[in-house]
């Protein structure tokens, strides 16, 4: 049983659009009722994940919802042709693409059963996103058939569970028991706060975690308060390295103490305030990074690299900042700018778009596992049936909405995954 930890990216989805329906989440507001990009925003992400094979990492991928969602219209007594602007663009939300909100994940070595756990996130702090679960949970069914792995519904109403985004693991490698760390939000003051104490206990416990290795972690009610409506907006975990900003945690001080405590191992690089602002780190997203280990052999020269979006590069406190860690002798050795502009448009960095699963690739239905012929299929149909552009109003036309159907049918069929429907 070879563990190895595998990224599985959602694919950023046909309907792709700027609604504006997240509020604290500043990037979401700032482009609200622009035009977006549905193909160019997926052949981007497409290209992050090629890139990620490039550098020798595991990739997966998850096929966008249906969208409109008739199911979840139909259970507020509507439908598409018929609802109100905000519930039209709430059911075609292309939200699902953010794959760290989708479920999450504790690997095998970290549960009583030995099973690789996964919670699908209910995601009910914004209408949008909380009809996602039923087509997130029946996805990772399939996925995650294999008995090697435990799928779990979502926590019950009305704690608020938003994922992996508010979830931290660290270990000595992926394959050893590792500290599990869940984020949970007190306060946001002008903003709501999405996950809640009550929710990720409940995921520890549906997960067998051993609580000696657990930890609940309150987010600094600033960092939500400026726009870090997930923890993953500040902070970042790979293996034995954790990656903060200084204004991550309510109680910096006592969360690392109580982080040393478990794993005196651990190396923090904390980003402090007077250098990276939390407004620059929430711009920039350097946080929102994939933390990622390089295989042997196939690095510069080993060691970690950090996958950003192009616009930390484009920061020029937060690049010189980056460039100076990467030049001393800490654990991050090379970074990696991705452009997934399209996504972060809508407040999802890299690290949004992929949810890590710690497993035996062998175990994972094959479907779902990436190769690069496999990247250039999906590249080929969106090049093909994803929509070029649309604006908030032209998201309720017929032409449209036929237009998204047709668009994801057209990759089940490529994929041979037609029985998501
Ligand atoms: N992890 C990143 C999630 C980003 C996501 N954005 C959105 O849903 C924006 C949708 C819109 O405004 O159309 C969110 O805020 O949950």
């Amino acid at each position: 049983m070879m563990l190895t930890e595998i990224n599985f990216d959602g694919i950023i989805g046909p309907s792709h659009n700027y609604a504006g329906l997240s509020p604290g989440n500043v990037a979401s507001a700032n482009n609200a009722r622009t035009a977006s990009q549905p193909r160019e925003a997926a052949l981007q992400g497409i290209a992050k994940m090629h890139a990620n094979l490039d550098l020798g990492l595991a990739q997966g991928f998850f096929m966008p919802l249906d969208r409109p969602d008739d199911r979840w219209l139909a259970s507020l007594g509507t439908n598409f042709p018929d609802a109100d602007p905000y519930l039209q663009a709430a059911a075609m939300s292309a939200s699902s693409m953010w794959a760290a909100n989708a479920a999450t994940v504790s690997p095998a070595p970290d549960s009583a059963d030995g099973k690789c756990h996964l919670t699908v996130a209910n995601l009910q702090a914004m209408a949008h996103r909380s009809h996602e679960w039923p087509g997130t949970l029946a996805q990772l069914k399939l996925a995650f058939a294999h008995d090697a792995f435990q799928v779990h519904p979502p926590v019950p109403s009305p704690f608020g569970d938003e994922g992996a985004a508010n979830h931290l693991r660290l270990c000595s490698s992926h394959d050893a028991p590792g500290l599990e760390i869940f984020v949970y939000g007190i306060t946001g003051g002008k903003y709501p706060v999405r996950q809640h104490i009550e929710a990720s206990r409940a995921v520890a416990r549906y997960h067998r975690l051993d609580p000696a290795r657990t930890l609940f972690v309150a987010q600094a009610d600033a960092a939500i308060g400026s726009g870090a409506f997930h923890n993953d907006v500040v902070a970042v975990a790979n293996e034995n390295v954790l990656f903060c900003h200084q204004l991550a945690f309510a109680d910096p001080e006592l969360t690392y103490a109580a982080i040393r405590a478990i794993m005196p191992e651990v190396e923090i690089i904390e980003v402090p305030r007077n250098i990276v602002s939390l407004d620059d780190a929430i711009a920039s997203y350097l946080f929102n990074a994939q933390l990622v280990t390089i295989p042997a052999g196939d690095g510069p020269d080993g060691g970690m690299a950090l996958i950003v979006p192009t616009e930390a590069r484009d920061n020029a406190a937060v690049w010189g900042w980056l460039e100076e860690m990467v030049r001393g002798n800490g654990p991050i050795r090379k970074l990696v700018p991705v452009d997934v502009r399209q996504s972060m448009a809508n407040g999802g960095g890299p690290a949004c778009l992929r949810l890590r699963v710690v497993a035996d690739p062998a175990t994972v239905d094959p479907r779902f596992i990436a190769t690069p012929e496999k990247l250039d299929t999906i590249a080929d149909v969106v090049a093909k049936t994803w929509p070029q552009s649309v604006s908030p109003d032209e998201i309720a036309e017929p032409g449209f909405v036929a237009a998204v159907h047709q668009a994801r049918s057209a990759l089940l069929d490529a994929l041979d995954l037609s029985e998501l429907v």
